[in-house]
């Protein structure tokens, strides 16, 4: 693997029951990365909760002023339970940093495949109007190629009524299937925060120009958002069982169109 990768900890973060790799790469962005006076995007997943852990107890220690500016409804809420302050992209549309989780990670271009948690398309919108992109991880997330860990696909946001021709038009060009995401706990397909339906592209195995799989994606009327943050992400910080956390570069360009 080519990329920049060297070890930050070990950081002293070993709670009971804590997933510590997740744990202590979330701990460390918030430490590196929030300062006083900072509008912060704040991303969703699992991975988040401790970086928002960790924020509410720096913010009672060191009395700082944070505005958070959530990706979703899980992120809202968590920004509410923790006792932080609020903000949306009325009042704050230019954001400082956004630490966000993510489904996979192509080291070396750092491409990342996000919304496995079905919130791709807000996550998307904060993390542009942010100056830095931070993305946490634990290490099963690295790869050389994107899909050869995450099996489900790549996310894709569209608008319920057009999702049948969608799906038909992205299995006829790239072939592969692009599947109907169903909710867990309701009978049918699962809604997303913005009221859409998601399908799951599981593609075949061959080579891509990402850049131009996304445009291709996002042309087809109905489609909101695609699960492939191309560009976006200014590093990222990935943790260890034993706590030890990794910084990852960009090292290498993207393919272009
Ligand atoms: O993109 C996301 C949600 O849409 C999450 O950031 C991604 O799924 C990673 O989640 P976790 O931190 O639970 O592994």
């Amino acid at each position: 693997m080519s990329a920049i990768s060297f070890t930050v900890g070990p950081k002293n973060c070993s709670t009971a029951g804590a997933d510590v790799s997740k744990m202590c790469a979330a701990h460390h962005a918030i430490d590196k990365h929030v300062k006083d006076g900072m509008i912060l995007g704040i991303g969703s997943g699992s991975t988040i909760v401790y970086g928002v852990q960790r924020l509410a107890q720096r913010m009672k220690d060191e009395n700082l002023s944070v505005v958070c500016v959530p990706t979703s409804y899980q992120a809202r809420q968590l920004i509410i339970d923790y006792k932080l302050t609020l903000g949306n992209l009325d009042t704050n549309p230019k954001i400082d940093c956004t630490i966000d989780g993510a489904d996979e990670i192509e080291v070396g271009t750092l491409t990342c495949i996000k919304g496995g948690g079905g919130c791709l398309t807000q996550e998307k919108i904060v993390a542009s109007c942010s100056e830095k992109l931070i993305i946490v991880a634990d290490g099963a997330k690295e790869v050389n190629r994107l899909g050869q860990k995450w099996k489900k696909g790549i996310p894709i946001e569209v608008i319920p009524m057009a999702c049948k021709p969608i799906q038909q038009k992205i299995e006829e060009k790239y072939g592969g299937e692009a599947v109907l995401r169903m909710s867990a706990d309701k009978a049918g397909p699962l809604v997303t925060d913005n009221g859409n339906f998601l399908l799951d592209w599981c593609f075949p195995e061959t080579k891509y120009c990402w850049s131009s799989v996304h445009y291709y994606l996002k042309l087809i009327p109905g489609v909101v958002e695609t699960g492939l943050f191309i560009d976006m992400t200014d590093e990222c910080l990935v943790g260890d069982p034993q706590g030890n956390v990794r910084l990852l570069k960009k090292t290498e360009q993207t393919l272009e169109l």
